[in-house]
């Protein structure tokens, strides 16, 4: 993985909430604000894209915490194969993570996210009777749970 001018390589795996939100502030001024995305919430501002491989995306980012600028590896784990996330991911993260160079890419952390519910209907676009059926049920369970403590 090259990395000429950008010493310090991120991956992330899965997807980034970019959906905007508005919060109220007490005060004087009520102030619209946008929600953080995962990155933001570790301190990093995302850029522009430099680049793309088999199964990633790579932006540039400045990290407030490391007071330079990253590489941002994206990886979906809707795109990517079971092997490549399983097997080379994983191996690929042990390696970089061992290398200490001037001259070489320093790994800095990997963040995982997990799926909103919406992120897999918009993938799947058709949701199945079995798997409707048992989503519901536990949607219900937990509905049965809140009220039985009268909330
Ligand atoms: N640390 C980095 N600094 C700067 N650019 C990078 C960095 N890592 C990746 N890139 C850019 O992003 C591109 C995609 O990187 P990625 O690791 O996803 O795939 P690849 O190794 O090029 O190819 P493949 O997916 O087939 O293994 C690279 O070709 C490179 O241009």
């Amino acid at each position: 993985m090259p990395g000429p001018d950008i010493r310090a390589d991120e991956n992330v795996l899965g997807e980034m909430s970019t959906e905007p939100t508005t919060a109220v502030h007490s005060g004087v001024e009520a102030k619209a604000e946008r929600k953080l995305t995962v990155l933001e919430t570790h301190g990093y501002i995302l850029g522009r894209t430099i680049g793309s491989g088999s199964y990633a995306t790579v932006k540039v980012a400045s990290s407030d915490r490391h007071n330079c600028q990253v590489a941002i590896k994206i990886i979906s784990k809707f795109q990517a194969p079971g092997d490549y996330l399983k097997k080379f991911l994983p191996r690929e993260i042990e390696v970089v993570k061992g290398l200490k160079h001037a001259n070489l890419i320093r790994f800095l952390q990997a963040i995982e996210t997990t799926h909103s519910l919406l992120d897999v209907i918009r993938k799947d676009q058709h949701i199945d009777e079995l798997r409707g059926r048992r989503w519901f049920r536990q949607l219900v369970e937990a509905v049965e749970y809140c009220h039985d403590r009268e909330i």
